[in-house]
């Protein structure tokens, strides 16, 4: 039987999942529910992807066999205690907000709730995200093979250990953020000798695509794909020494450790 999937918060994350799993034919529009705090983001969801709009979180809360919580963290308690007594028992809930752990939510609910504790990021709007997530004892193997299955529908997944989810979150959830800043810099360059803006956007998203794919398909160690990329006295390597002496892997490592810290993790 087709499994109704439902989304309580329907924000930037929530609108790139729906994305991803109604452009990869995962779900029909038909089985995708929505509710949100205010109307203006589920009219236009329902306008682009045809999903349903959800009278309320309640109503996602007792129809729908995979429930994603994606609001904020801070609306975690409240949002739990609206729903807690309307998730079925063979209904699964997926926790996507930073931070928040399983026996945290389990705690919440106060009672068995299949639970998944996911970090999916932005890129899954295009089918190339990536899913870090965890599962709580109450999943089945074939659950998780079929929540797994899901997550894949918009681009990878990794099953891992709860304990590395924070770094996870960092480095996967949050790291889209980071590569845009690189994106807009290079572009910026680039108009600053002359190139058009748009054109600039192509080339500098491409490289960065383009070298992401090659660490993936080549296994290749990032420091060996950078050497090559460094002709002998030539422009390359000038501009790796630039970014050396201005630190830019100090800069990186340091927001992580920023990320890391606002969640309490030193
Ligand atoms: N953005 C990202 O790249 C990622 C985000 N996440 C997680 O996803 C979650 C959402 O983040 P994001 O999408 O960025 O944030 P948004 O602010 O875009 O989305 C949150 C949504 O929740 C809605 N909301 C707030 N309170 C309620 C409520 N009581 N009932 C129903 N809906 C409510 C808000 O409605 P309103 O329209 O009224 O503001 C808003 O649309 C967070 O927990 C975050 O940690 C995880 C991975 C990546
Ligand atoms: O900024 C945030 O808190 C979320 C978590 C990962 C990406 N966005």
């Amino acid at each position: 039987m087709k499994k109704r999937i439902g989304f309580i918060g329907s924000g930037n994350m929530a609108s790139a999942m729906i994305a991803g799993i109604i452009n990869a034919r995962y779900s029909e529009a038909v089985d995708v529910f929505a509710s949100n705090r205010s109307i203006g983001k589920l009219l236009d969801i329902k306008e682009r992807y045809g999903v349903q709009i959800a009278e309320n979180n309640v109503s996602v809360a007792r129809n729908c066999d995979i429930i994603f919580l994606s609001v904020t963290p801070d609306m975690y308690p409240p949002v739990i205690e609206e729903i807690k007594d309307f998730i079925r028992e063979d209904a699964i809930v997926v926790l996507i907000a930073a931070g928040q752990t399983i026996s945290q939510n389990e705690e919440r609910f106060g009672r068995k709730v299949k639970m998944v504790k996911a970090m999916p990021n932005m890129p899954v709007a295009v089918g190339e995200g990536l899913t870090s997530f965890s599962t709580n004892e109450f999943m089945t193997e074939e659950e998780i093979e079929e929540i797994k299955t899901l997550f894949e529908s918009f681009g990878k997944a990794e099953l891992i250990d709860e304990s590395l989810m924070d770094i996870a979150s960092a480095v996967g959830g949050s790291s889209p953020a980071f590569v845009y800043m690189f994106i807009e810099a290079l572009a910026d360059a680039a108009v600053l000798y002359g190139m058009p803006r748009e054109q600039a956007y192509t080339v500098s998203a491409q490289a960065v695509l383009g070298s992401a794919k090659m660490v993936l398909e080549t296994g290749q160690h990032p420091g060996k794909l950078k050497d090559d990329v460094c002709s002998p006295g030539g422009t390359t390597i000038q501009s790796v020494a630039s970014l050396e002496e201005n630190g830019l892997r100090a800069a990186v490592i340091h927001a992580v450790r920023a990320n890391m810290n606002t969640i309490g993790r030193k």
